[in-house]
């Protein structure tokens, strides 16, 4: 038979068992909505039962619920094909493999879940150990539609008369393919390299270093999605956090788990952290050094501590006809010795309560003296304490705190002068100043840590008034279901921690707080660092992870991305700031070099726009447009108007995106706005799948 029949077989046979896969999983979705139907009926009949049974039945309810809402969501995932792999061992065995397991009405399997054990020889055999495998078939759907086949013989000798094998390199052609707005999974093609990393334990500390291109991203959510289902018991109640460096990445990435059916991933951004707060703006390269140096838990403290901002610096109160009165001096005393004990002075309104009024009584007793009287302190001190006066002055005095009050303090160059005393320069604090006064603009990404910091060191306002419980009769809206955040913030079972190499020490301190009881994924390249201290970083990292052993590290050595002639220049560009091995291979040559055009300064506008354009006409897929963070407006107004497919970025929010094409506007500009220049570049150079066209306006990058 020629090679195009027997592939046209091939095809027709996998749509058949295809077919069948379908077939099943419209009856179970059938099944999961009577499920659900069943389980909100329960519900409303709990409301005519007396307390006891109403509790037990809402139970049953929410279980029902649970359960059925559960599949429907892993059976509604958005996918490009349910099933894609199938293997044929020695002994005439064979297994489908796919994104999810599924039974026939007999219990026999149609399709293996690929993170099952029974699933990983797909990934991990090879010719040289075969694991008995004797074909390796990935399967290309489109929806329910089977397109091609593509096959890897591992035992020649065993493949039987009637085995065919069609085609080469489903790896190479998932590669090439047009990449779209968002990151696709590769459960199809995962390479064994990469498929150690994802089901590596789950306890401890994972770590996974490595070029660009090399899979960290894909492997660290293919590696969250792995450890879900085999350690769901584990990790799936207080759920896994993915932290992503900016909004454009989580949103890049964020079709991924959800492909593969897990929905119970919280994925944030570093700006997004703490509830409430959602920052973009970055800081000038060395404001966000100091905001995210160490130093600051100091002067957070320090900050914290200070009288507050129009606060009374006088107290009278009258006691037995006569006048009591605290100047500001002794006010102060009595906010440092409260401070003194060190507890979150939202928590500490009934010690400087106490510590006031033993104050008020010191002033009694002086008085007395003076005038030969006597004064009895027990008295005073219950008398006063009940006084609605005092409690009023009190409430002004010592104030609920807030953080973002406290940072917004900070613009006050003097205020920030006296918190950062011996630890922050007179230049620094001239940086500093009018970052945190300028609150208009509202909180920068480095803020969030700062903000997250005073959050624990001001400690949680008092409640005033305890919520009623209140039992839900009606399932929450649909968005709400599987995206389980806990109560508490320390309570996260697993973290993935992405572009780590860029996280300030003060951001570990801020992620290492969700991750008490913890495992970690952490994800990093240092080659692409833009944080100038690494050193302070690993410490903070090192005690965000705790003691907690184990610790494995990985390196992943195969750039995926970039094509050969791509990832020359960048690796040209970044010599001498990385080691050797610390640069990945590229395995993809296109033939296409690297497009770099010196033009005039004046011409970098027009250039730009002609670029854009031609590469929008020669991919099919996204073309990105890269240039330093502080003129991405410009840039921007220079393409309005051009087709959906093109994107403006900016350098450090390129950091893990990827585009079949790139256009990068004046390279030097990239080196120059950050302290980790050349670093900056690197990631932006390698961030095109096919084609880079540079336009320079001058040498001094290369
Ligand atoms: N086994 C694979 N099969 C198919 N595609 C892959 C495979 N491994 C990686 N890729 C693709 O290579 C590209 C780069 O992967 P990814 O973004 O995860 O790399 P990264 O190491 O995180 O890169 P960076 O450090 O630049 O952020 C993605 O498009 C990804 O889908």
């Amino acid at each position: 038979m020629s090679e195009p029949r027997v592939r046209r077989a091939e095809v027709a046979i996998e749509q058949e068992h295809v077919d069948r896969v379908y077939r099943r999983l419209a009856e179970l979705r059938e099944q999961a909505e009577a499920m659900r139907a069943k389980g909100y009926e329960i519900g409303h009949g709990a409301q005519r039962e007396a307390v006891f049974e109403q509790a037990s039945m809402l139970f049953e309810r929410d279980m029902m619920v649970f359960h059925a809402n559960q599949t429907l969501q892993t059976l509604d995932a958005e996918y490009e094909g349910l099933v894609f792999g199938r293997l044929d061992q020695t002994g005439a065995e064979k297994i489908y493999v796919g994104r999810l397991g599924i039974r026939d009405a007999e219990f026999d399997n149609l399709v293996t879940d690929w993170r099952a054990p029974a699933a990983a020889a797909f990934y991990q055999a090879t010719a040289e150990e075969p694991m008995d495998v004797v074909r390796r078939r990935v399967i290309r759907c489109s929806g329910p539609n089977v397109l091609d086949v593509d096959d890897d013989v591992l035992i020649p000798d065993a493949v039987p008369d009637d085995m065919l094998v069609v085609g080469e390199g489903a790896l190479m052609a998932a590669l090439g393919r047009a990449r779209g707005e968002k990151m696709r999974d590769i459960v199809a093609t995962i390479q064994r390299e990469q498929d150690e990393v994802i089901r590596a334990p789950w306890r401890g500390v994972t770590e996974i270093t490595g070029g660009p291109g090399t899979g960290k991203t894909a492997v660290a959510l293919h590696r969250a999605a792995y450890l879900l289902y085999r350690h769901r018991r584990q990790l799936g109640g207080a759920g896994v956090f993915v932290l992503g460096p900016s909004g454009v990445f989580t949103n890049y990435i964020s079709r991924v788990l959800p492909s593969m059916g897990e929905t119970n991933v919280e994925l944030r951004a570093l700006g997004e952290v703490l509830d409430g707060v959602v920052a973009t703006r970055q800081d000038p390269a060395p404001i966000a050094a100091i905001k995210g140096s160490l130093r600051m838990r100091k002067v957070l403290t320090r900050a914290m501590r200070d009288t507050p901002p129009e606060v009374p610096d006088e107290m009278r109160i009258v006691y037995r006809g006569e006048v009591l009165k605290l100047r500001g001096k002794e006010l102060e005393k009595v906010r440092r010795k409260v401070h003194g004990h060190g507890g979150p002075p939202n928590r500490s309104r009934v010690r400087a309560a106490e510590t006031l009024l033993e104050a008020l009584a010191d002033k009694a007793v002086e008085n007395a003296h003076a005038d030969g009287g006597q004064v009895d302190r027990a008295e005073l001190i219950t008398e006063l304490g009940e006084r609605i006066d005092f409690h009023r002055f009190l409430v002004v005095w010592w104030p609920v705190l807030y953080p973002g009050e406290i940072l917004r303090w900070l613009g006050d160059p003097a205020r920030l002068a006296r918190a950062s005393k011996g630890t922050l320069s007179r230049e620094e604090v001239g940086l500093l100043a009018p970052s945190f006064a300028d609150s208009g603009a509202g909180w920068t990404v480095a803020d969030v840590a700062l903000l997250d910091e005073l959050r624990v060191l001001a400690g949680q306002p008092p409640k005033r008034r305890r919520r009623k419980q209140r039992i839900e009769l009606d399932p929450a809206p649909a968005e709400h279901h599987g995206t389980h955040r806990p109560e508490h913030y320390d309570e996260y079972s697993h973290i993935v921690v992405d572009e780590s190499q860029d996280l300030s020490p003060m951001q570990w301190r801020m992620v290492g707080r969700r991750g008490k009881y913890a495992s970690w994924t952490v994800v990093g390249d240092p080659v692409q660092s833009s944080w100038p201290a690494p050193g302070e970083a690993a410490q903070a990292r090192d005690q965000a992870f705790g003691l907690r052993t184990p610790r494995r590290r990985y390196t992943l050595r195969t750039n995926y991305r970039n094509s050969a002639e791509i990832f020359d220049l960048a690796a040209r560009v970044v010599a001498g700031h990385a080691e050797a091995d610390e640069l990945p291979q590229a395995v993809r040559t296109t033939g296409l070099e690297p497009d770099v055009r010196m033009v005039e300064r004046a011409d970098v506008e027009e250039s730009t726009q002609a670029a854009a354009k031609e590469l929008l006409d020669a991919v099919d897929g996204t073309v990105g447009v890269i240039c330093a963070m502080d003129r991405v407006a410009e840039v921007c107004g220079w393409l309005s108007g051009a087709d959906e497919r093109l994107k403006v970025v900016g350098s450090l929010d390129s950091k893990g995106l990827e585009y079949d094409a790139v256009v990068l506007v004046e390279p030097t500009g990239l080196i120059s706005e950050s302290t980790t220049g050349r670093r900056v570049l690197y990631v932006a150079l390698t961030r095109a799948t096919q084609q880079l066209t540079v336009i320079a306006s001058d040498q001094e990058w290369l």
